[in-house]
């Protein structure tokens, strides 16, 4: 059945799905996922993150960006595809764009605990800087947080889906998720940068879901499906949390990975800073993105060839820009 057209993003409560009465989990399942079926996006609270955390997590990433760009380039290592340490401004730029976005960051990844887990060797060791020294613990535990809220908020998909609660729980166990820490820096001089030149150009995530930090801040719009952007306005308390494009292709296109970007604020405005943290939940690379049976019907027939995770971002990250052929 066709949704309404939303004015707005949908708002949950995590705690509703964590309660333990079948009643309030029920109907954040089905809640989520109808939002997941026309506008992609909710916002979220119970999420896990404190105040405090956040506070932490936002000092040290204003701390670390604040150093001149000299210091910060020694964290880019461009063998790693932008996958750990620091992405310099201008280098990544939406597919099928050439112009740079108007940003810089830096990207923290999985962590293996278990040695007998064969991903252990897949995954870059993390780059941190010298000059933070509390930055490991702060994004390390805002990563550890996201991704339990994450994996909650993927067993209410699961559910939604009809399929087992925990369908996803041994796809995305030591997945290859990055949480990346955004600096749309400031411009002095707004004619100085390309015409066609924001923050963050229009685009569809790659992973399974994002939950973005951050979205408290003006400039952040999703394309609604006739065609009208909607300003995403997430309370501070509230985190954003998206389909990306593995989880619609996983659901032939039943979940929808809404286009969204990152608008330059008014021209006075140019000259100040904005900062995001989105956690973008992956799965292990061998995880097959072929089409769930369950969503494929005559009405909705199979939609694209079988890939796994590991391909489908592989082709990514080239058409980004961050790795090459
Ligand atoms: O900064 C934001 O609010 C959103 C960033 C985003 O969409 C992304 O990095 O994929
Ligand atoms: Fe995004």
């Amino acid at each position: 059945m066709e949704s309404a057209l939303l004015e707005e993003i949908p708002s949950l409560d995590l705690a509703d799905f964590r309660s333990g009465d079948p009643e309030r989990k029920n109907r954040f399942v089905q809640q989520l996922g109808e939002a997941y079926q026309s506008i992609g996006f909710v916002a979220l609270k119970n999420h896990g993150l404190s105040d405090e955390q956040t506070k932490r997590l936002y000092t040290d990433v204003q701390a670390f960006f604040s150093l001149p760009d000299e210091q910060k380039l020694r964290y880019e290592n461009p063998a790693l595809a932008g996958q750990r340490g620091y992405v310099g401004k201008g280098k990544e730029h939406a597919k099928g764009r050439n112009t740079g976005d108007l940003k810089e960051f830096y990207h923290v990844g999985q962590v293996v605990d278990d040695p007998t887990d064969p991903v252990a060797s897949e995954y870059p060791d993390n780059i941190w800087p010298a000059e933070v020294p509390s930055f490991q613990q702060s994004t390390t535990e805002a990563y550890k947080t996201l991704e339990a809220a994450g994996t909650d908020v993927l067993r209410a998909i699961a559910l939604y889906l009809q399929l087992p609660e925990n369908y996803f729980d041994d796809k995305v166990r030591n997945g290859n998720s990055i949480l990346r820490q955004i600096h749309y820096f400031p411009i002095e001089n707004p004619d100085a940068v390309p015409a066609d030149a924001v923050r963050a150009a229009e685009h569809g995530d790659i992973n399974l879901i994002t939950l973005l930090m951050g979205a408290s801040a003006d400039g952040l719009q999703v394309l609604r499906r006739d065609g009208k952007w909607i300003p995403i306005t997430a309370l501070p308390d509230q985190i954003v949390v998206n389909v990306g494009d593995m989880l619609q292709r996983l659901t032939n296109g039943v979940l929808k990975s809404t286009i969204h970007r990152v608008v330059n604020p008014p021209r006075e405005k140019m000259n100040s800073s904005r900062y995001s943290v989105p956690f973008f939940m992956h799965p292990r690379s061998e995880m097959s993105l072929a089409a769930l049976e369950n969503c494929i019907t005559p009405d909705n027939p199979k939609q694209q060839p079988d890939v796994t995770a590991g391909e489908f971002l592989n082709e990514r990250l080239i058409e980004l820009g961050l790795k090459k052929k």
